[in-house]
């Protein structure tokens, strides 16, 4: 097997006294997509603010293509439950932003204003690049966010309950727009929800954390009735606690 491009050993993190995460070894293969799970306030979100380099651990190491992260990892970008767009700015504008701030948009805008605009396209929204965020859908403006988060060609897409603020009908809809250019950019992808439905549809491996503080208490492969599966892995959880 090839050296994983995420990898995670012996993490551990504090607030102060209060330990969040213990002993977390993790090891993420180029390409392949994790969902993470666990219960509400157990460490999911800290741990992928880990991967992303913008949580130091307090104690272990963790490596991004075998080097040694240091701040925000510039492989992997991040989209959460509210799209955070800017409000003042068009949709087109909203993608241009990594480019912008990347320094890559000149006096022409031309060829990032060109790529944007294929993103746009990509998530259905070619015809409102010029309508401002409060114009759109909740789903809409997600997907706003989809296409600026890819803007910066990212290989590592971080997941953070990207669908909970939307209705069951847009949810599915999203996310199988999410799998679907993850998988054609072969995009290694991290999930952290609290919807087997979300691990089911993007992930082929899942990771479950438990305990105070909180380590990895499961960790394995779907198939293909991958929710039943989820089901099963929480069964076994409770059946050890009681
Ligand atoms: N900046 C912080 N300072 C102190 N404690 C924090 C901080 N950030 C998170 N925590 C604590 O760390 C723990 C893990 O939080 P985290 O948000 O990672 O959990 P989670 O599993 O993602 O929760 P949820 O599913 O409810 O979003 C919680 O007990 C939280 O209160």
């Amino acid at each position: 097997m090839s050296a994983p491009q995420i990898s995670l050993e012996d993490v551990g993190l504090r607030h102060g006294a209060h330990a969040v995460l213990r002993g977390i070894n993790l090891q993420i293969a180029a390409g392949s997509r994790v969902g993470i799970l666990g219960s509400s306030g157990v460490g999911k979100s800290t741990l992928l603010q880990i991967i992303a380099g913008l949580v130091p651990p307090t104690s272990g190491a963790v490596r991004i293509d075998g080097a040694p992260t240091d701040g925000a990892v510039a492989a992997a970008t991040m989209m959460f439950q509210r799209p955070a767009l800017l409000p003042w700015a068009s949709v087109l504008d909203n993608v241009l932003l990594p480019a912008r701030l990347a320094g890559r948009v000149g006096q022409s805008r031309g060829g990032a204003r060109a790529d944007a605009l294929r993103l746009l396209q990509e998530v259905g929204l070619s015809e409102r690049a010029e309508a401002r965020p409060h114009q759109l859908s909740g789903g809409q403006q997600q997907r706003v966010a989809l296409a600026r988060a890819l803007a910066s060609e990212p290989r590592i897409l971080l997941l953070d309950e990207p669908f909970s603020a939307l209705d069951p009908e847009m949810r599915g809809g999203l996310r199988a727009e999410v799998g679907r250019l993850a998988r054609k950019r072969e995009l290694t992808l991290v999930v952290v929800t609290h919807d087997l439905a979300d691990v089911a549809a993007l992930a082929e491996r899942a990771v479950i954390l438990g305990g105070r503080p909180a380590g990895i208490v499961e960790d394995f492969i779907l198939g293909s009735d991958a929710e039943a599966e989820l089901r099963e892995g929480f069964g076994r959880l409770d059946r050890r606690a009681a």
